[in-house]
């Protein structure tokens, strides 16, 4: 650890810009610095976020049309200095819960009811609200602190001094106990990293960084053992008390961390069970008719009670247990699950809880408070590519599998093809030898490069991450991705091909070298482009392998090596497949490049020698009038054209899919309604609100580039 806790603190006192006198509640100075850089407004009041909602009712249209009501008429709320958990059976809204409240509503969701943050409508902004979601994407070759710097340099303002970026960092590091393990890497397939725990809490330190007021966690504590369960809540507890407003989603709570809970939603089939004090819901199950018997962890009786699962369960077991069932005085083995869950719905709607809640929210909707609206990051574009492209370089670079691995791999499969094509001369047969060698390097050798596929769809989990939480824009990143691995497709492409053109002796000359290592280069880069395309739209990498490959396959085919340029058939596939292919340009070129100026023995040594331009014309069926340096340019604009094709696919994916899917989820509502008047949209149905449609309205964001 570099900084103890009070140099820290030290650090951020003196960092204190002078206006800070100015006494705003519920944030640090810290926080206030940067809020004020972000709103560029006076505040007023309290800042502290206060959620409510009210007769929420969430209702998904399945793919046969029919609809289902997920969540039926919810009300509560979170305040801040509170930690709220969401408890349920599986299945039971937890998660479109939380996403209503966060606007992150499936395409197929639609949402009644009404949400205030602070007493206002308003649709919460990546900064006012963070989300962190189940999964830890980190980069697995970074450090602690290098993971939560790069976040910190991609989003904070670039005229914030770099001290007090750094006392940012460190107060996030100290704040989520990740002192021990600053240093250590995050950990991937070939790395020993951090523990679960850790990452689970990284994730959550990169959402606070910014130090949102309202935190939002999709079970932050599934897959850890019961200790790091503990750890993380506690973390969450800590950050609660620190003035913010935090909700999570929690599947089997110890009862160690139960207790940490200050208020518990316990939802059953979309329906509030109970909401209140975590520490009251003992009561209220005793009030109900379900005491929790003794020796028995209170959220796992509230679970058992509501979980109707357990019903097929009884069912199974009851034959071989009868007189076990028999002999117990437990309410549940006298009546279902589900009439337990009747029970206490009901029991819950004419209880005070329900009361006291509904009349909390009457109140808390009334205290207006400035809501922090902010763009995701407040960098500038430059700041974002720069820190992006540096943050993959070095994550390419220790990552043995993404380059270094392929260059060995790419080494030795280069010394094969020269050692089976050594020396290749000009003899008669080496016409032949010269044509399969350059369709070998350019088909085969350049499709390896979909090797780096898994690496790719790793950097888009990432990528799609940090995307949803607003941290940077869609072109910096391809611009980043773009720069970052153009040193290693040099280095590798000018080694093998340096190996290969030397040791089976192309067309001697540096021109004719650099030709070939250059066209291997952007080869190679246009397959790079062409997967990334791919992992931004499969995320399942062999799927992506197989369509990489098989779109490749197609591409070879058409190239003009396996069927001659001319005897391609002229529909699709020579207009206009073998001009969209890459292969085709890149062969093309290749060939001039070797065989142009040279002469070949003829079959027999009586016969004139051949020139290498009969063979193009003649044997290639190559066009010798166009230069290959125009083969050469429409390589490289098809890298340009596979870096736009995969812009559009990330965009594609993010806007428009969701917006189809949500078209059509909305005409099979229509359809079903008009043609059964079966289940009618609720009154005051709206469309899922769209995170990503907020960002766009909002200029100050990031998502505009
Ligand atoms: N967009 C959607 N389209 C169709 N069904 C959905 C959609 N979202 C949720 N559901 C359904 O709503 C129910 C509740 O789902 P949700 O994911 O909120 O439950 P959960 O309590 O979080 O479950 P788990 O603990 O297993 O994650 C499930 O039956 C789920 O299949």
């Amino acid at each position: 650890m570099r900084n103890s806790a009070s140099d820290v603190m030290e650090e951020i006192e003196a960092n204190k810009p002078p206006e800070i006198g100015l006494v705003v509640g519920g944030l640090s100075p810290l926080s206030e610095t940067l809020w004020k850089e972000k709103t560029n407004t006076e505040f007023v009041g309290d800042v502290s976020a206060r959620l409510t909602w009210q007769d929420l009712t969430v209702m998904v249209t399945l793919s046969n049309g029919e609809t289902q009501n997920v969540l039926e008429g919810l009300t509560g709320y979170a305040e801040p200095g509170t930690i709220t958990a969401l408890m349920g059976p599986s299945g039971s809204g937890k998660s479109t819960l939380l996403d209503a409240l966060s606007s992150r509503l499936a395409s197929n969701a639609f949402l009644s009811g009404t949400i205030l943050l602070n007493g206002q409508k308003t649709k919460l902004s990546f900064g006012t609200a963070a989300y962190v979601t189940q999964d830890d994407n980190l980069i697995g070759t970074l450090t602690v602190r290098e993971t939560i710097s790069y976040s910190a340099q991609l989003r904070l303002p670039d005229k914030m001094p770099w001290s007090e970026k750094r006392a940012l960092i460190e107060s996030t590091i100290i704040e989520m106990g990740l002192q021990d393990c600053a240093d250590t890497v995050i950990g991937n397939w070939h790395l020993r990293g951090i523990s679960g725990g850790e990452k689970r809490r990284v994730s959550i330190s990169l959402e606070i960084l910014m130090r949102p007021r309202l935190l939002f966690l999709d079970e932050p504590t599934s897959g850890l053992d019961s200790a790091s369960a503990f750890f993380v809540t506690q973390t969450l507890r800590g950050l609660s008390r620190g003035g913010r407003t935090v909700v999570a989603s929690i599947h089997q709570p110890s009862s160690e961390v139960f207790e940490l809970f200050d208020c518990l939603y316990l939802l059953s089939g979309g329906k509030t069970v109970y909401f209140g004090q975590a520490s009251d819901a003992y009561e209220f199950f005793a009030q109900a008719g379900f005491p929790c018997p003794a020796l028995r962890n209170p959220s796992d009786h509230f679970l058992r009670c509501i979980n109707s699962d357990f019903d097929k369960v009884k069912a199974t077991l009851k034959g071989s247990m009868k007189l076990r069932f028999e002999a117990n005085d437990d309410p549940l083995e006298k009546m279902t699950t589900a009439e337990a869950i009747r029970t206490l719905t009901e029991f819950y709607l004419s209880s005070q809880y329900c009361y006291s809640a509904k009349e909390k929210v009457e109140q808390i909707s009334k205290v207006k408070g400035t809501v922090l609206e902010s763009g995701g990051s407040q960098a500038s574009f430059l700041m974002q590519a720069f820190t992006l492209t540096k943050r993959s370089f070095v994550n390419m670079s220790r990552d043995f599998g993404y380059y270094w691995l392929r260059l060995v791999i790419y080494i030795v499969v280069t010394v094969c093809i020269g050692t089976i094509y050594l020396d290749v001369g000009t003899v008669y047969n080496s016409i032949l030898a010269r044509g399969a060698c350059a369709s070998f390097v350019f088909g085969f050798v350049t499709f390896m490069s979909i090797g780096g596929f898994p690496s790719f769809v790793e950097d888009m989990k990432v990528f799609q991450r940090e995307r949803m939480n607003g941290h940077y824009g869609v072109i910096a990143f391809v611009i980043s991705n773009t720069l970052s691995a153009m040193p290693f497709l040099i280095l590798i492409t000018f080694i093998s091909g340096t190996i290969c053109y030397l040791m089976v002796h192309l067309h001697p000359g540096f021109e004719h070298y650099l030709f070939f290592v250059l066209c291997l280069y952007a080869s190679v880069t246009v397959v790079e482009s062409l997967m990334m395309a791919i992992a931004s739209i499969v995320p399942n990498f062999l799927m992506g392998i197989i369509i990489g490959a098989g779109i490749q396959g197609i591409f070879m085919l058409v190239s003009g090596y396996f069927r001659l340029p001319k005897d391609i058939p002229k529909p699709v596939w020579r207009y206009p497949m073998s001009y969209i292919s890459f292969h085709f340009w890149a062969l093309q070129g290749q060939y001039q490049n070797d065989l142009k100026g040279l002469m070949f023995d003829n079959q027999t040594p009586e016969l004139p020698k051949i020139s290498g331009e009969y063979i193009l014309e003649y044997v290639f069926q190559i066009d010798v009038n166009r230069s290959k340096w125009v083969d050469l340019s429409v390589l490289f604009c098809m890298i340009v054209i596979y870096r736009i094709i995969f812009l559009i696919m990330i965009k594609i994916n993010e806007d428009v899919t969701p917006w189809i899917r949500g078209y059509i989820a909305r005409k099979r509502m229509q359809q079903k309604n008009g043609s059964q008047n079966t289940t009618v949209a609720p009154y005051g149905l709206t469309q899922s609100p769209s995170l990503r449609n907020y960002v766009a309205n909002h200029p100050t964001g990031t998502s505009k580039r």
